[in-house]
């Protein structure tokens, strides 16, 4: 759990002796927070309850292994337990817990203040109108703010394991704007959130409501959930008044075999574990006995955080635990970059209780079971994309281009990761119908030694590119590839089932036999022709520096110009994207390809006027640098070139 350094803006003088509440106004996020959380998550209102049972679990977690060091903080009050109160007189709800408590600062710190800095960029986005799920708002740490849904008060009586009855606090907020904080004197240590409901929400008064409530979110916490019966209960079973019911399992989840779990048991926890509003895709529960122990329980969500795409998921990582002692949350070394949407619990027998962020970088025991943590998140994905359907379609839409990442992050696990994948092709198909490598292998014509595929800006500059029109006249498929990553991902990327890689856009296209033998190919086309040597020199002299070469193309059937980069060359969209990023990108220069039976070529060809030839060599030029989605140096030479190619006769402004 991370939190904000900023605390609230005061509005009123303390006073020294902290005998009288010092008010204090909630930052500016906080209060915007509080009021989307009202709305957007109204209809899912009962998770405030999930929310601050998992503050208590959280808070459980924490003592437990502070006590390590500490064990006099756990004397005399060594059962550690969550309990949840109900007095429909007063119209309160209570979940207190006594786990680690806050003290002064760490109230004023906690709560109050944005916790996750991604609240704020959700905020950001939220506010410049992007698109954002309001549900995903749940995602951050915005736990404690909603009870301020069902709440119209509520109280934090709260003392720090360690510390004296009197150094207690308390705080109140209407979640108005304000709070007010007090020390006070509080007998136990921990939390207890007091909350004043609403007049509409009485409902979370009732005991069987609150019973099922907690059985159906919060049923695996590892620490027991005390329920106490109304002192003054709807009359049905008066002779239980006051009594306190464990009400749920409390058992740590991922300890139990599996065969004792059903589905709504791992959904669940999920829940608990993540704050998601939603089920998750998948999960994988293993346990592995022997000369090193742990076990891992790993979720895949169903909808990616919003901020996963920018590298900055602060929730990356899974929650460790070492002998079912929670030991830190977030622990990336367990999980590469690129599986970073996953979630989950690993548990181990062997690693020592003390154990830092530091440690865990250079420890053996780690790399181990980062290694199996992989291989079983890579199986999990796997056995969702053999039941393929919408399950895995989802999948690839929130995570694939993440996933990509690890085709050059983890080269180890390559093989594993590539028939995951999904692309776009020229295929006959519904665009939304996205093959894999297997698929497209399989589907190869005879002769065809090489899995074609191009990169562009856009899903449509892609399949719009002229390189394809040879590829398309001879029925051999071409996968499109229109993400960030792909360009990058495909220099690393060499092979595929013993077959190469090869770009559409880049070097020597020589399709050999392959247009005779394909099934589809249209019969009796003549070949595209060949250029007059001393045409190409005119060209080439008309384009300068702008191109390497100028030669007749084997790709062009209806286009009449496009550009072909070196097999090693960065594609120019990218070039245009990172000059854009302000970074520097090595020159290149491509090769301009002439469709030397286009009427415009062969107009070229006869073309007497010097002017108007090196207006239209320079025009084919830029038609292809757009075609290919790069940036023109000159739009306003292009406008005027067109405009005068357009009118009749010669130029004469
Ligand atoms: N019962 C509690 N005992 C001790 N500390 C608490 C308790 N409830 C909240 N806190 C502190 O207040 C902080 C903010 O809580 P809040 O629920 O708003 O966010 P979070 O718990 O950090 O995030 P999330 O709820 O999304 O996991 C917590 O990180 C914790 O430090």
């Amino acid at each position: 759990m991370s939190s904000s350094n900023a605390s609230a803006d005061k509005t009123s003088s303390p006073d020294a002796t902290g005998s009288a509440p010092e008010v204090h106004a909630f930052q500016a996020e906080t209060r915007q927070v509080m009021r989307l959380m009202v709305h957007s998550l109204y209809s899912n209102k009962e998770i405030f309850l999930r929310e601050l049972i998992s503050n208590a679990s959280d808070a459980l977690d924490r003592l437990r292994f502070a006590g390590l060091q500490n064990p006099e903080w756990l004397q005399g009050d060594s059962d550690l337990r969550i309990e949840i109160e109900a007095d429909t007189e007063s119209g309160t709800l209570t979940v207190r817990d006594n786990g680690i408590g806050m003290t002064r600062e760490e109230v004023l710190e906690n709560i109050g203040t944005i916790a996750h800095s991604g609240t704020r960029r959700f905020l950001e986005q939220l506010e410049a109108g992007q698109k954002a799920d309001r549900q995903q708002i749940g995602q951050f740490g915005v736990g404690f703010y909603s009870a301020f849904i069902v709440a119209d008060s509520v109280t934090l009586l709260t003392r720090k394991a360690g510390t004296a009855p009197e150094q207690g606090v308390r705080w109140v907020s209407d979640g108005e704007g304000e709070f007010s904080i007090e020390t006070a004197d509080v007998p136990g240590r921990g939390t207890s959130v007091v909350l004043q409901l609403k007049e509409d929400e009485k409902e979370f008064l009732q005991h069987w409501n609150l019973k099922q409530l907690v059985q159906r979110y919060s049923d695996h916490v590892g620490f027991p959930i005390h329920l106490r019966r109304d002192p003054q209960p709807d009359g049905d079973k008066a002779g239980e008044d006051g009594e306190w019911e464990q009400v749920n399992t409390a058992t740590a989840l991922w300890a139990l075999p599996r065969n004792e779990l059903s589905d709504s048991d791992y959904q669940g926890f999920y829940k608990h574990l993540t704050h998601d509003v939603d089920d998750p895709l998948c999960w994988a529960h293993n346990t592995v006995e022997g000369a090193q122990s742990y076990t891992t329980l790993l979720y895949v969500p169903r909808k990616a955080p919003f901020d996963l795409a920018l590298q900055r998921d602060e929730r990356h990582g899974l929650r460790l635990y070492v002998n079912r002692v929670f030991i830190m949350d977030a622990a990336q070394h367990l999980l590469p970059h690129y599986l970073r949407f996953v979630r989950g619990v690993v548990d181990s027998q062997d690693l020592p209780l003390n154990v830092s962020r530091e440690l865990l970088q250079e420890n053996v025991l780690v790399d181990r079971i980062r290694a199996a943590v992989v291989r079983r998140s890579l199986d999990m994905i796997g056995k969702l994309n053999e039941a393929g359907g919408d399950e895995y379609a989802a999948f690839w839409k929130e995570f694939g281009t993440v996933l990509k990442e690890g085709v050059v992050e983890d080269p180890d696990n390559r093989e594993r990761i590539l028939p995951l994948l999904r692309f776009e092709s020229t295929r006959d198909a519904d665009p939304a119908d996205m093959t894999d490598l297997p698929a497209y292998v399989e589907r190869m014509t005879e002769g065809q030694d090489a899995i074609y595929f191009i990169t562009a800006e856009h899903a449509q500059a892609a399949a719009n590119s002229p390189h394809l029109e040879v590829f398309r006249k001879n029925g051999i498929e071409v996968l499109l590839m229109s993400d960030r990553v792909d360009e990058w991902m495909m220099s690393y990327l060499h092979e595929f089932d013993g077959k190469p890689f090869k770009s559409v856009a880049k070097g020597d296209i020589d399709l050999g036999k392959l247009s005779q033998s394909s099934p589809d190919a249209d019969e009796g086309e003549p070949e595209s022709g060949q250029l007059d040597e001393d045409l190409i020199q005119r060209i080439d002299a008309c384009l300068g520096d702008r191109v390497s070469a100028v030669r007749a193309s084997q790709r062009l059937t209806d286009s009449a110009s496009c550009l072909v980069l070196g097999e090693g060359e960065m594609a120019l969209h990218l070039q245009k994207m990172l000059q854009q990023a302000g970074q520097p990108v090595p020159g290149t220069e491509p090769i301009l390809e002439l469709n030397a039976s286009h009427p415009l070529v062969e107009r070229l060809a006869v073309e007497s006027d010097e002017e108007r030839f090196e207006m239209l060599s320079v025009l084919l030029y830029e038609q292809a640098l757009l075609a290919e989605g790069g940036s023109l140096e000159d739009p306003a030479g292009f406008v005027r070139r067109m405009n005068r190619l357009m009118t009749v006769g010669p130029a004469t402004d």
